[in-house]
């Protein structure tokens, strides 16, 4: 069993693929920030070389370790939520998941407003925001390769379909080979998936937020909407927890870098980035016709995505559901169906559409000057592009010929018309 090969081709370029992502992804995190600063934003005027102090700090790193440990800490003791079940791994078990994501992050905002109250000094974050970028990269590469090594330890029907025994270190470290790696009944992909990284993302908000009410004693309504959105998003993704159990990353992917850092290091500091542009440059600012514009687009962007999303997970979760039965399906020799109507007949990923909407809309509010606060939508264009297509090889092999019917009846990939 142990010597037996996977036939899986190598994703990302294989080694040296994700040496370069491996390298790239903490430098780009790095670099957008400090280039988004005060005098210029331009990704082409090369920032000051940060001194080894504004790399550095211990007390960054244990907070930044403390804020992890504290969200494990509420994770497991807060009795609100629900038990969900994955969907059935390779030995048919399901995995079981305590969702209680939403009530964390209540918890984690009313902890954060209660020590505001009592005089925490936000403006540690903001003054050393590059040393908590480093210890956020220091953290994710002592997990994963802490992840690595214990991946030893498992049987191998527990490591992922894609990496098996085959592929370098670099390679490994990076997608992760372990698929679930679990300490009792605690799940530390679907934890970092949710938790420290995209709440974290909110509290630095809230940190830029604060700077900025500090620094001119009025509210900044551009900078406010931005962290409202954000701050939304969240709320939504930890509202619908359960619904992760059934994306790619939880099904497919394993626990190495990629997820890691992206959670715990892309996510929060370059998620936060449009915040931290309008603290940087507060003369952006919108007419209230404007900001109610940015609001009705973001709002459509969210009913798109949020819609398509349910009327999925909706259908996945029982395909017999009566206020479903309207839709169109396609039979699959696989036994499962497909929507071919309603959202699902608009392109094959019409979440992404309403994802991307939402995307541009945070940009949009940081103005037209700059395109470093652009960065996320451009990323994540290609991010989506890139995972439709993971996902649509994982169909193809899924469904077979199937799929090809599927693609035909529903041409578009994410936007109609356009792509
Ligand atoms: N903000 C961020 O940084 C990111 C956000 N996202 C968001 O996460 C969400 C989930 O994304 P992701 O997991 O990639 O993809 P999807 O939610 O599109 O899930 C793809 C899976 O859905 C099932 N499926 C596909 N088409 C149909 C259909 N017509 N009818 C029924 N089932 C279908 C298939 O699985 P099966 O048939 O086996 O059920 C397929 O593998 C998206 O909204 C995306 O925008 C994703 C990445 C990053
Ligand atoms: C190459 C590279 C930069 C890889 C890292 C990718 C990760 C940052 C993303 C992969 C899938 C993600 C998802 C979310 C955040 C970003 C990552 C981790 C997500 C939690 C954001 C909130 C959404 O509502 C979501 C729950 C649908 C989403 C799930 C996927």
């Amino acid at each position: 069993m142990k010597n037996k090969k996977s036939n899986a081709v190598e994703e990302f370029g294989g080694t040296f693929g994700t040496l370069v992502l491996t390298t790239v992804l903490p430098l780009t995190t790095i670099y957008l920030n400090l280039a988004c600063g005060k005098s210029s934003c331009s990704i082409l005027t090369l920032p000051l070389m940060p001194t080894m102090e504004e790399m550095f700090n211990t007390t960054s790193l244990l907070i930044y370790t403390g804020w992890f440990f504290f969200q494990l800490i509420i994770h497991l003791l807060l009795p609100f939520g629900s038990i969900q079940y994955g969907l059935p791994l390779k030995n048919d078990k399901r995995l079981s998941y305590k969702c209680n994501g939403f009530s964390c992050f209540i918890f984690s905002v009313l902890a954060f407003v209660v020590a505001y109250i009592f005089g925490l000094p936000t403006s540690f974050v903001y003054k050393h925001y590059l040393s908590f970028i480093v210890s956020s990269i220091f953290f994710s590469f002592t997990l994963s390769l802490f992840l690595y090594i214990k991946s030893f330890s498992v049987p191998y029907d527990k490591l992922t379909d894609s990496v098996n025994v085959k592929g370098s270190f670099i390679y490994q470290h990076f997608l992760g080979r372990e698929l679930n790696p679990r300490f009792g009944d605690f799940d530390l992909k679907f934890f970092c998936e949710l938790r420290p990284g995209l709440i974290g993302w909110i509290i630095l908000d809230f940190c830029i937020l604060i700077e900025d009410f500090q620094k001119h004693n009025s509210l900044n309504y551009s900078l406010a909407l931005v962290v409202f959105f954000h701050t939304f998003y969240v709320a939504d993704a930890l509202w619908h927890e359960e619904a992760i159990l059934s994306t790619m990353d939880i099904v497919h992917d394993g626990l190495g870098l990629m997820l890691v850092m992206g959670n715990l290091s892309w996510v929060p500091f370059l998620y936060s980035l449009q915040a931290r542009f309008l603290l940087e440059h507060p003369q952006i600012q919108w007419s209230f016709c404007a900001l109610v514009a940015f609001f009705l687009l973001n709002l459509v962007g969210y009913a798109i995505f949020r819609l398509s999303n349910s009327q999925k997970n909706e259908f996945r979760k029982n395909p017999h559901n009566p206020s479903l039965s309207h839709l169109k399906t396609l039979r699959t020799s696989s036994g499962k169906k497909l929507l071919v109507s309603s959202w699902w007949g608009l392109s094959r990923h019409p979440n992404y559409m309403g994802d991307l909407i939402m995307a541009l809309t945070w940009s949009l509010v940081t103005g037209f000057q700059h395109i470093i606060p652009y960065f996320y939508p451009i990323y994540f264009t290609y991010l989506l592009v890139h995972r439709g297509m993971r996902d649509d090889a994982h169909c193809r092999k899924k469904y077979g010929s199937d799929w090809d019917t599927y693609c035909d009846t529903v041409h578009y990939k994410i936007f109609p018309y356009i792509y």
